[in-house]
């Protein structure tokens, strides 16, 4: 499990490091690790150009000490102070001592062989100011590293509120930060490299799963399973208009480790056709027997109210998705509150806006707003209907009632394709109908779900949303 830590929990741990370590320990820890990733990411450390980019706190003080090391090695180091008169003084001192220079001069973004990011850390707040903005949209060659957070991304959820650096290797200390994690910010940080400088850390704010996770997630049914025991889920989904969608939910539920897939709807001719294996009765959910867990809403049209109001009645877990997500939005959280058996909400942005106006009664914000701040939508999604909300995008957030938040690692943007989320609805109702709990079902769901998309469109080519459904048993196997 990736896990990362807010702001003020990285603080707590480290003021009560500080106060058990002589002065400045901690500091030097991050600055050695620092300078061993810039050692490696340059040819030659002996001769080469460096460019420190020092804000007014800490994480200047950071950079400076790495940049310091890196003199010492024979680079030539040179130091941007975005604000002269209250730089580190310790690490700007060292600098100078180790022959490092001050220069004022901006075109040495572009010269350097390599620029460390040192204009904030976990202290920084809003946009970039005017004084470092302009790095932002600088072109150049050779890497950037941040120091902790890429400058700009908000180091707690990830929103990038005006300009910000764009680096090639992010360096953080201690603890993942869950803004590396989310886009936008994850789209600035390059590759990740934790540095440990000891801290005692209480539970993570946002974990992340990993492979080894992913593995002990999957259901694998015993030797004394049957079809019932593994599970049945129960689709309701498909129209008249969209009998796709039930095709391509129930492909997904196929996959998805339940022991029987259940279809209700208008669609059981196309679904049995494609798949021969489905279950499929006449009518709505109340009428169609035992199932473990149901999925209402991919291409349901208007028969959405009634398959909701009728999966919502029955006392097993059910995903919403899709139509179902509009209808539930119209109806608002109250829909849910008589409910005992856990809720899964599954909106892309446009949906969890109609959802966010069914809770608040104000007008739908627009989506954008709600793709820029994707931790924040999810959370609050999740607090508004007691239920567990995977918002689905280029970072894929699941928010537990709990509080609990998973963010999913896997994914391409080949995934943007018509259908897809059907295939993610059914996969995850099967989950949930094998027994996994709400944010384990969704978060394995959207694992598997991202790396069959990258699987399929491997070595990156257009693909169809079946196509993520084919390639989720070659995900369950290699898993990478
Ligand atoms: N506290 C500790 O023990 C450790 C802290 N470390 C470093 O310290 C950093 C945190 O340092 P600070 O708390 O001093 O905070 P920062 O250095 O992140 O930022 C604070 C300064 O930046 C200015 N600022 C805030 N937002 C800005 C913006 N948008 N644009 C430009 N300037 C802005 C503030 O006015 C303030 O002077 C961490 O990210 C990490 O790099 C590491 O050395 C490890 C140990
Ligand atoms: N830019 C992107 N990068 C990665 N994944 C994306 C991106 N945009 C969408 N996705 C993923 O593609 C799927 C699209 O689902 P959805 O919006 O419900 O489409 P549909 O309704 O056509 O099935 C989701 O799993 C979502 O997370
Ligand atoms: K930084």
């Amino acid at each position: 499990m990736r896990h990362a830590h807010s702001v003020e929990q990285v603080r707590t741990a480290e003021a009560a490091l500080m106060a058990r370590l002589p002065d400045g320990t901690l500091m030097q820890r991050a600055a050695a690790g620092l300078a061993a990733t810039c050692a490696r990411l340059l040819p030659r450390v002996y001769g080469s150009r460096v460019l420190v980019l020092a804000g007014s706190g800490d994480n200047g003080g950071d950079a400076l000490y790495a940049g310091a090391r890196l003199a010492r090695r024979g680079s030539t180091v040179h130091a941007l102070l975005l604000a002269p008169d209250r730089a580190h003084p310790g690490g700007l001192a060292d600098l100078l001592a180790a022959g490092g220079r001050v220069t004022a001069d901006p075109t040495e973004f572009t010269r350097a062989d390599l620029v460390l990011d040192g204009i904030v850390g976990i202290g920084g707040r809003g946009g970039l100011r005017p004084e470092a903005a302009p790095y932002a949209a600088m072109e150049r060659g050779g890497p950037v590293v941040a120091v902790d957070v890429p400058s700009g991304v908000d180091p707690d959820t990830g929103e990038v509120p005006g300009a910000a650096l764009r680096a090639d290797v992010t360096v953080c200390f201690g603890t993942y930060k869950p803004g590396l994690l989310i886009d936008p910010g994850a789209s600035h940080t390059g590759a990740l490299h934790l540095v440990g400088i000891g801290l005692t850390l209480p539970p993570a704010s946002v974990t992340s799963l990993q492979d080894e996770d992913l593995a002990a997630l999957l259901p694998v049914p015993g030797t004394e399973s049957d079809k019932y025991r593994r599970g049945v889920v129960g689709i309701a989904a498909g129209s008249a208009r969209y009998p796709g969608a039930a095709v391509l939910s129930v492909a997904g539920a196929l996959r998805g480790g339940a022991g029987a897939v259940r279809y209700v709807g208008t669609a059981a001719e196309e679904v049995v056709r494609r798949f021969p294996e489905t279950l499929v009765t006449e009518g709505g959910p109340a009428g169609a027997g035992r199932v473990q867990a149901w999925v209402v809403g991919p291409g349901s049209g208007d028969g959405a109210e009634q398959a909701l109001r009728e999966a919502l009645a029955a006392e097993v877990p059910v995903l919403v998705d899709a139509d179902g997500l509009t209808e539930l939005a119209r109806l608002g959280p109250d829909a849910l509150r008589e409910r005992t058996a856990p809720t899964l909400l599954t909106p892309h942005t446009g949906e969890a806006a109609r959802l966010l106006a069914g809770a608040t009664g104000d007008a739908p914000p627009p989506a954008e707003e709600l793709a820029a701040a994707r931790l924040v939508t999810a959370r609050r999604l999740a607090a508004a209907y007691r239920a567990t909300v995977l918002l689905k995008g280029s970072t894929t957030v699941i928010a537990d009632p709990s509080g609990e938040v998973r963010v999913n690692p896997t994914g391409t943007s080949w995934l943007a394709t018509a259908g897809s989320g059907d295939v993610l609805s059914g996969l995850a109702g099967s989950l949930l109908a094998a027994g996994l709990p709400p944010l384990d079902a969704a978060s394995a769901a959207a694992y598997l779900h991202g790396l069959a998309g990258r699987h399929a469109a491997e070595p990156g080519h257009p693909i169809a949303a079946l196509d993520i459904a084919t390639a989720l048993p070659t995900a369950w196997r290699h898993r990478r």
